[in-house]
């Protein structure tokens, strides 16, 4: 998978060069591009961002720099598109299941906006020549989408094949099966007063998946209602119903 970012701050993304993306792309299974918008400016101060048309307060990021960027990075490279992804406020909530879905792509790439966003004209001319989502990874502002881009391309890396060394810890996790996963345990069997729930260590598989599973949709349904209400019915036995 290639996933190319283009931001403002480049420095903001270091944190991909570590742990498993660094490793992924050591593997060849990630080739991450990260790029400083500000290399296609052409005035004295690489200014990015120009006043709102129409007043108001802060500023907008000014369309010229994005489309010099798009035509180096992808419409004079060649014919393939990436889908380009818009960090923002406004964007669809990021999820497990977006995540599984740009999992699946060759090639993303990700806008950074920063101040009051990024030239609408941007977008529009991007969406006409390649898929452009806008995403957020919540209903909160932050002063730009580079901490959304590390968590979404973080969410998506783990889920390239032979990224995660044990494909196993993908199957229970949080949000995979729809449910949050069980509470987790490791020796010592008793601290400071807590024991580990006798039955992980009784040995019997059945009983601690069924345990796991009880207490997965318990958590659930105290923390995530709504995720309950989502589940598809009859991913749910007689068991669990009564639960
Ligand atoms: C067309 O889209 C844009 O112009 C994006 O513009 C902005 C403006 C302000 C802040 C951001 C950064 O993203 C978030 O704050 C965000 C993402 N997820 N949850 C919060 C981006």
């Amino acid at each position: 998978m290639k996933i190319d970012v283009v931001s403002v701050f480049p420095e903001y993304l270091q944190p991909l060069d570590l742990s498993l993306i660094g490793r992924a792309r050591e593997k060849g299974l990630i080739d991450l591009g990260v790029h400083d918008l500000r290399r296609w400016t052409h005035d004295v101060h690489h200014s990015v961002d120009a006043a709102p048309a129409g007043g108001g307060a802060g500023m907008v990021m000014k369309p010229q720099p994005w489309g010099e960027c798009l035509d180096e990075l992808v419409f004079d490279a060649g014919e393939a598109r990436p889908r380009l992804l818009v960090t923002s406020p406004a964007g669809r909530p990021f999820t497990q299941a977006m995540a599984r879905e740009l999992a699946a792509e060759p090639w993303l790439m990700f806008a950074c906006g920063r101040y009051e966003g990024i030239d609408q004209r941007v977008v529009d001319y991007a969406a006409d020549r390649m898929e452009v989502t806008e995403v957020s990874i919540g209903d909160y502002v932050l002063f730009g989408g580079e901490v959304a881009v590390l968590a979404i391309v973080e969410a998506v890396a783990r889920l390239v094949p032979g990224v995660l060394g044990n494909a196993a810890s993908l199957d229970d996790e949080s949000h995979n099966a729809g449910l949050l996963e069980a509470p987790a345990y490791a020796k010592p069997a008793e601290w400071r007063g807590h024991a580990i729930p006798p039955v992980l260590l009784s040995g019997d598989h059945g009983k601690v998946d069924r345990w796991r599973r009880d207490q997965a949709l318990l958590r659930t349904a105290a923390a995530r209602p709504d995720l309950l209400e989502r589940l598809d019915p009859g991913s749910l036995d007689q068991r669990d119903r009564r639960l």
